[in-house]
């Protein structure tokens, strides 16, 4: 019995230190970065380098998901979406996630570094800082603007994928992490819109609360043709071919189609399926491009 509770304890101990670091969404920077790090060769990458690339990529993903729910906890108390995190009920203290937070990503630093290369590990840092400081401390409390340019950081892990399998950083990396640098306004003022309520307890300066609904509806529309221009690069430099190519424009004509409802026929609902479709798009926009690189059409 008592053993039972014991481990019981620690299941859920270890579930709050997952939930720490956002997992669905380092799996979805991890699975940007595994793809970029096949794009990077012709054939199959060296099987070391996928994985310790991963293991050390996820590894301070997650460390600067943890320094992002420390520094926020406060504000995170204040919105439905995520007073649950456990920094936000005090579940686990500030000690205790500073420790995970160092531990985590000293050695997600030490595997880039001697099993990866310091390239990767360098700019995996500067991500962390971008993310974690710049964007979480300096931007997020101080301007609309905030995900534009903190977006940056999110875009970055094609390339740190890359960088792993090829110790470089070449320009059709650098188009992903454009791809991403773009989708990220409508995917995150998409839900902005519908939780906007939210945003306005939190004392955030969100677009949908500095500039009002209609503001943001429509730089969701203009960032969305933004996008669809923008994925179509990866073709134009022959970088991609016809599979690509047909894939992208079919996703983006849903996109799109979500980006002019929410502009011109806006409700929470379409709101909502918007910021979803955002993330299945950016999914299969990534499997695309994989399957293209290897099969030619
Ligand atoms: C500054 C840039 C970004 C902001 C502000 C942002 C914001 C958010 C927010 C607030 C959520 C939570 C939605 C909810 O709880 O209902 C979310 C979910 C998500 N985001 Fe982003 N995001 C950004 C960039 C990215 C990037 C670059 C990726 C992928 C590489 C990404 C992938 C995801 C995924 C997969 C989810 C769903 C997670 C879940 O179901 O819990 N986001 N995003
Ligand atoms: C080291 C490395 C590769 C870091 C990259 C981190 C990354 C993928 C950042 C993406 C940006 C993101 C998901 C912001 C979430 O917004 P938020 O934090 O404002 O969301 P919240 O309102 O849910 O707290």
């Amino acid at each position: 019995m008592t053993t039972h509770t014991a481990t019981s304890k620690s299941a859920s101990r270890a579930s709050e230190f997952w939930a720490l670091t956002k997992p669905r969404v380092t799996l979805m920077a991890v699975f940007c970065a595994v793809i970029g790090m096949f794009l990077a060769v012709d054939g199959i990458p060296d099987w070391r380098i996928l994985v310790f690339g991963t293991v050390g990529i996820w590894l301070l993903t997650g460390a600067a998901f943890a320094v992002n729910c420390l520094a926020e906890r406060e504000i995170d108390a204040r919105m439905a979406r995520t007073a649950r995190r456990p920094m936000a009920l005090g579940s686990i203290t500030v000690t205790q996630t500073v420790i995970f937070a160092l531990v985590i990503g000293g050695a997600g630093m030490w595997i880039l570094h001697t099993l990866v290369n310091p390239l990767t590990m360098w700019l995996t840092f500067v991500t962390f800082l971008g993310y974690a400081i710049i964007y979480t401390m300096i931007l997020k409390p101080s301007t609309p603007q905030n995900i534009v340019i903190g977006g940056l950081s999110g875009a970055m892990p094609p390339a740190l994928g890359w960088a792993a399998v090829a110790n470089e950083v070449p320009m059709q990396a650098w188009l992903l992490v454009m791809i991403i640098f773009v989708w990220t306004p409508p995917h995150f003022w998409a839900l902005a819109l519908y939780r906007r309520d939210d945003y306005a307890k939190s004392g955030l300066p969100m677009l949908p609360v500095t500039h009002g609904m209609q503001f943001t509806q429509f730089h969701v529309w203009l960032y969305s043709i933004a996008l669809a221009a923008t994925t179509l690069l990866p073709w134009i430099v022959r970088m991609s071919g016809l599979i690509y190519l047909v894939s992208a424009i079919i996703l983006n004509a849903v996109f799109l189609n979500h980006a002019w409802k929410i502009y011109r026929h806006y409700t929470d609902l379409i709101a909502r399926k918007a910021f979803t479709w955002s993330i299945i798009y950016l999914t299969l926009l990534f499997i695309a491009l994989l399957v293209d690189h290897y099969i030619k059409l």
